[in-house]
């Protein structure tokens, strides 16, 4: 597995080999002795599916407060994504930027989101699916969410973006004062 790092401290992508023959091909996607760097000693305690029908559609921006803060790692298994992170962490070098990364069905690429990070994506095909590997469980008292729209932000989303959940419609445009989240 090659661990690229981006420019987001502690964003990374993750690119496996494939080995291909006659059958079709075999690729190991999740290794918990190769990324035990990355990993920081964190475990995986929840795989989840996502299955969005429609282009252009976008879910986000999501992440987990401490202490149930989480890394995600991202793969798309069907169709294509603009797979967005924004950096919330107080005192990054990078704090409210934004990186955006296309994540597409068969590129046996993957992105690792730290804890910090709000994490969304925008449909580029219709049937997208996406897994999800979550260092720590789903805690509903812990989630946290950034607009999808935020004028501090300014995702340059590829598509007009559309249906939104009306819990994503919901969240608050940050604050004027806010200087992030503490881990
Ligand atoms: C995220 C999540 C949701 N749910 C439930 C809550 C709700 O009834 C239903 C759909 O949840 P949501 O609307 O939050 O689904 P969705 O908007 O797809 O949420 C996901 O968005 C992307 C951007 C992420 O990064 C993910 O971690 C996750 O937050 O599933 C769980 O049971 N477990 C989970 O881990």
């Amino acid at each position: 597995m090659n661990t690229l790092l981006t420019d987001l401290p502690g964003v990374l992508l993750l690119e496996t080999d494939r080995r291909s023959d006659e059958r079709g091909g075999f690729a190991r996607w999740f290794c918990e002795s190769d990324l035990a760097a990355a990993l920081q000693g964190a475990t995986i305690r929840q795989i989840n599916h996502s299955h969005t029908v429609q282009r252009g559609s976008v879910r986000g921006m999501h992440f987990q407060y401490a202490p149930h803060a989480e890394k995600k790692i991202i793969r798309c298994l069907s169709g294509k994504i603009f797979d967005v992170v924004v950096d919330l962490r107080k005192d990054s070098a990078t704090f409210l930027a934004w990186r955006g990364f296309e994540l597409e069905a068969g590129d046996d690429r993957a992105l690792l989101i730290p804890e910090g990070c709000a994490h969304g994506f925008q449909t580029l095909s219709n049937e997208v699916q996406m897994l999800y590997l979550h260092t720590a469980f789903y805690t509903p008292a812990a989630e946290g969410a950034v607009r999808f729209d935020d004028p501090r932000i300014a995702i340059d989303w590829p598509l007009p973006p559309q249906n939104l959940s009306e819990r994503d419609l919901l969240h608050p445009f940050l604050s004027s004062d806010f200087s992030g989240i503490s881990l």
